[in-house]
């Protein structure tokens, strides 16, 4: 008895002393409703379309308060940074990923977004290679093809009414993204497309489920539930479809003298796989080892495929509301490359500047990425307040497009203020969708490409129609249109 008496007085006098102790005059504003010993955990409860609303309010809050603001997980501290600035600041000096990258690290382990920064500097600089613009500008017949093959997928939909094009687009930036980084042949990739897609799908769901339910971040408590067993019966499924892909793939390439690709039609172009890129530097500089190599894959797939998609879903949401934007875009379109039924080139891509500030506007809007977190591993001193170490830090990158440095129409989707150079924001950090700092995106010019061609091929063939106003989101570490989402097609034939 007496020792149950003795704990609970404990944590009487903990929750009173960390509740009433002075705070210091370098922390940053605290978000309201905090309660003692649970802090704002008790905020977070609901679905992801209500973690969505939440986190969008800290957003805005911490973007009125200056772009710094503070609230608790229970006893741990979390901050939210809005101010591009703080962000670059905190992105490179805290390398480390916070705590609940950790639930992903049992299937990204040391690929390149759970990576301890040791391992992250030295990986990073060796895949950069499989990244260049001159290896992209090989992916582009490729993307093409496969841009081709959505068109006649969508084609059935004209004047059938609103549909929801989600799934059309993830099969299609799912396909594309593990042919450039797998190099299967076309009758190896059904299973990419089925069995390893919904495993994906499923196990970013337990992913989310996980970080929204606060005692299953324990692993004590994780271990022992339903959840876990699903994870690994999951992972047990992806970890075998990309070992045997790496196997076979070894000894193509030995049968085959490391050539390069060949795709389907003669007439395209070859392209290396990142896959055949990491098994040369393996063996010629002794860097990866398969497990490596497939941790590498896995995350390439994953970072790639739900982020382009659900951002390709904004931007057609955006266009098919603004029939005057969706014009700009065709007239550019037929500049650049009159002849409808011609492939779009490495050289069409670049002239396609009207296409890019759209997606570039769709980007800053509807950040499929809103917020990245950091360890503080150290204290760090930002313009006006400390970051005590010990804590968790968002760096919100919706925070950043909804800054008031984009000017009183921040909340407008107008593409042209990418040319408006009198009033665009001068602060080199105000695009931040693909990330700010040293840790940001690397297949961000590949995003970009696949983006512009995919818009490209859409708008040349569809008059697209949406109604972006009904639009609600939910948050699934990537952000997705969940209602108002349809759209409709009709052919411009
Ligand atoms: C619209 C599409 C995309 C967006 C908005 C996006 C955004 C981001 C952001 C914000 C980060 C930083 C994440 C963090 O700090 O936790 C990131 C990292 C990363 N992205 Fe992307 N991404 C996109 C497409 C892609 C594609 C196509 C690939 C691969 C082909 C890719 C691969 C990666 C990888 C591997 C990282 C980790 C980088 C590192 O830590 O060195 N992403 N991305």
């Amino acid at each position: 008895m007496s020792v149950i008496a003795s704990i609970l007085i404990f944590c009487i006098v903990f929750v009173l002393w960390f509740w009433l102790r002075p705070r210091s005059p370098n922390a940053p504003p605290c978000y309201p409703g905090a309660l003692p010993l649970i802090g704002h955990g008790h905020q977070i409860f609901g679905n992801r379309k209500h973690l969505w609303r939440y986190l969008e309010k800290i957003f805005h809050y911490s973007l009125e308060k200056g772009g710094v603001l503070e609230l608790w997980i229970g006893t741990h501290s979390v901050y939210v940074l809005t101010d591009p600035d703080e962000i670059l600041t905190v992105s490179n000096t805290c390398l480390n990923k916070a705590y609940f990258y950790e639930f992903g690290k049992e299937y990204f382990k040391n690929g390149l977004i759970t990576s301890e920064a040791s391992m992250w500097r030295s990986h990073r600089k060796l895949l950069d290679v499989a990244f260049t613009q001159k290896v992209l500008d090989t992916f582009v017949d490729e993307m093409n093809a496969q841009t081709r093959v959505l068109v006649t997928n969508l084609n059935v939909l004209v004047d059938k009414g609103p549909f929801d094009v989600r799934q059309y687009l993830i099969n299609y930036t799912l396909k594309i993204v593990s042919r450039t980084s797998l190099g299967l042949e076309a009758k190896d990739q059904t299973i990419i497309d089925e069995a390893y897609a919904d495993a994906l799908e499923d196990l970013i769901k337990v992913y989310c489920e996980r970080a929204q339910k606060v005692w299953l971040h324990l692993s004590c408590i994780y271990d022992r539930s339903s959840l876990r067993k699903k994870q690994d019966y999951l992972l047990k499924i992806m970890n075998n479809i990309i070992d045997a892909v790496i196997v076979q793939r070894k000894s193509d390439l030995k049968l085959n003298n490391n050539e390069p690709t060949q795709y389907d039609k003669p007439k395209q172009g070859k392209f290396k796989p990142a896959l055949d890129q990491m098994l040369q530097l393996a063996d010629e500089h002794h860097v990866f080892n398969d497990e490596e190599i497939r941790e590498h894959l896995d995350t390439f797939v994953a970072a790639a495929y739900d982020t382009t998609s659900g951002t390709l879903i904004y931007v057609l949401l955006a266009i098919g509301s603004h029939p005057e934007i969706q014009e700009k875009i065709l007239k550019e379109i037929q500049e650049v490359q009159p002849n409808k039924n011609e492939d779009i080139s490495k050289y069409d891509l670049l002239r396609l500047v009207y296409v890019e500030a759209v997606i570039k506007e769709a980007l800053r809007l509807y950040s499929p990425l809103p917020g990245v977190a950091r360890k503080i591993e150290k204290d760090v001193k930002l313009k006006n307040y400390t970051l005590r170490a010990g804590s968790t830090c968002i760096l919100s990158l919706y925070g950043v497009g909804h800054h008031s440095m984009w000017g009183p129409d921040v909340n407008e989707f107008k593409p042209e203020r990418w040319f408006d150079v009198a009033n665009f924001p001068t602060n080199p950090n105000a695009f931040g969708a693909f990330g700010i700092g040293r840790r940001n995106c690397i297949g961000k010019q590949f995003a970009m490409s696949l983006m512009k061609l995919t818009i490209v091929y859409l708008v040349r063939n569809y008059h697209i129609l949406s109604d972006i106003s009904k639009l609600e989101s939910e948050y699934d570490i990537v952000l997705k249109a969940v209602s108002g989402h349809l759209i409709s097609i009709t052919s411009r034939a």
